[in-house]
């Protein structure tokens, strides 16, 4: 199985879900289409990282983890903070609310190697029906609740470096969890990147866990 990811939260919870993978990241553009719906934007890039990275190295039959995961807001999209003026705004957008977490998953095989044309590059798989080669993909939502936070309390976490490469400005797993976050709803492992528990249903009967 190749996990199509450069998040070392992904990495750590397939590894301590059982599942044995190889690293591979792909380097896709995340630029949102104009209008996008949050919950459509993360299930396309989830499919395109799979995609991009089954097309490229896996062999038939191997299967491609993607996902991709961002914070939504009064129908804002929140992806990783530019600098840190940008984890700010993203933190005081957040203050005081209640606000969406939302991850697409793809499950690819490397049967796309062998099916996609590789001149014009991987279909876009949002539109019409999908290439051979993807078998699944869906999108987990969590609701997470933040404390209100003041201007002190925002600058102190930014200056902390852990809000620089997490969707949303913050990171449940660290002080962002034990510091901003007043409560959630739905899947924790969902926030924090991959929805394990579930995947691990999609992935069902094809994988043998130890
Ligand atoms: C909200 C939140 C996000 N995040 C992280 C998960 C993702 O790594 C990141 C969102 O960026 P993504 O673009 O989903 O993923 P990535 O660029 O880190 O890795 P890749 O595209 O190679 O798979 O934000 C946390 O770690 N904790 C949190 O609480």
């Amino acid at each position: 199985m190749i996990l199509a990811s450069q998040s070392p939260r992904r990495i750590e919870l397939m590894r301590e879900a059982g599942y044995t993978c190889t690293v591979k990241p792909a380097d896709i553009d995340e630029t949102p289409h104009p209008g996008e719906h949050p919950l459509a934007l993360v299930e396309r890039l989830a499919r395109s990282k799979a995609q991009a990275v089954a097309s490229e190295m896996a062999a038939p039959g191997e299967l491609v983890i993607a996902a991709d995961t961002i914070v939504t807001i009064d129908g804002e999209i929140l992806g990783k903070p530019r600098d840190t003026e940008d984890a700010k705004r993203m933190l005081h957008l957040l203050s005081g609310r209640t606000h969406q977490v939302a991850t697409g998953v793809c499950i690819a095989t490397g049967e796309l190697r062998k099916t996609e044309p590789s001149a014009s590059g991987p279909q876009d798989a949002h539109e019409g029906t999908p290439p051979a080669g993807i078998i699944d993909s869906f999108v987990a939502v969590t609701d997470v609740s933040f404390y209100p936070l003041s201007e002190a309390h925002i600058e102190a976490y930014v200056a902390s470096g852990e809000p620089m490469d997490k969707a949303g400005a913050y990171g449940i797993q660290g002080a962002g969890g034990r510091m901003l976050v007043r409560g959630i709803r739905g899947d924790y492992y969902n926030v924090v990147g991959l929805p394990i528990a579930e995947l691990a249903r999609h992935l069902g009967p094809r994988i043998t866990l130890p």
